[in-house]
């Protein structure tokens, strides 16, 4: 079962905006004009077949690479460099091995951090490893690290690549639980790549299908939370976009709706 989430504060803000975006890699034309507007506070999921530019969008987000050509917008100000309050989680937990959990946490912070470490460590579940060493904890609770690293920096924008790929499937379900419990409380807004188009429909406020360097469905998830993951409606939105995944990939329509909620779905 869903642990209940809490009432999503009001989230005042600009939104991003990406405007003709463009990335290519010499001939290679991955991002091809995307526009896009991202309300803040809202939870947007990102799906599309292997190599169709997820990540290449998510470091673009980031500031970690500079479109070919277009831009973003936040705060109605072109994104063009690293910002301290958008933050990236990858599937690897990047963890240094060598530095206790709470010191991984306030990684490269000044001043008095070590308060804020704690308290973003118990947010994350986590309060009783603050001194155990990244090897000592599991994939998951290595992942809430890397979770409570991105939350000190109180990311108004934060960035998931995959976090959850590497995860066995009940630490998955808590993980997603917690990302949910955590966006509503904090108000960031969140950008989530996964292959797990169930996993979409069950967090996004809105999944976005990358395919053939731009935005090919744009579906709107008007789902109550929490979501069960096999209930019929987010079954039968999930069996939506796969099917314009699947479409885009090989010609092929998606299995039935019901099938879909006992299974992850990836490509
Ligand atoms: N720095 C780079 N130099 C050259 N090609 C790149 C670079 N980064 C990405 N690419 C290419 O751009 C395309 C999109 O890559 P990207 O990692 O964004 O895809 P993805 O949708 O995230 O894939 P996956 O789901 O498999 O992670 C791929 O063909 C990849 O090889």
């Amino acid at each position: 079962m869903n642990a209940a989430v809490e009432p999503k504060p009001a989230v005042t803000g600009h939104p991003i905006r990406l405007q003709g975006l463009k990335r290519h890699f010499g001939e290679l034309q991955v991002l091809k004009g995307i526009d896009l507007e991202i309300q803040a506070g809202e939870f947007v999921a990102l799906v599309g077949r292997s190599g169709c530019g997820k990540s290449t969008l998510l470091r673009l987000l980031a500031g970690l690479d500079a479109p070919s050509d277009g831009e973003i917008l936040l705060n109605s100000q072109p994104l063009t460099t690293l910002r301290e309050d958008v933050r990236l989680m990858f599937q690897d937990d990047r963890l240094l091995p060598w530095k206790s959990v709470i010191e991984n946490v306030g990684l490269g912070l000044k001043g008095d951090w070590k308060p804020r470490a704690q308290q973003v460590l118990a947010e994350v579940g986590l309060a009783e490893k603050a001194d155990a060493w990244p090897a000592q904890l599991s994939g998951g609770q290595r992942q809430r690290v890397a979770l409570a690293r991105a939350l000190i920096h109180q990311p108004r924008l934060l960035l998931l690549d995959e976090p959850l790929g590497a995860l066995d499937a009940l630490t998955r379900l808590e993980m997603q639980q917690l990302i949910e419990r955590l966006w509503q409380r904090h108000g960031f807004t969140v950008v989530l790549v996964t292959h797990d188009v169930a996993e979409a429909v069950q967090l996004g406020d809105r999944v976005i299908v990358l395919e053939e360097g731009q935005v090919g469905l744009d579906q709107a998830i008007p789902l109550k939370r929490p979501r069960e993951p096999s209930s019929p409606a987010v079954a039968t939105l999930s069996g939506q976009v796969l099917s314009r995944v699947l479409q885009q990939q090989s010609g092929e329509s998606a299995p039935e709706g019901h099938q879909l909620a006992q299974l992850r779905w990836s490509w």
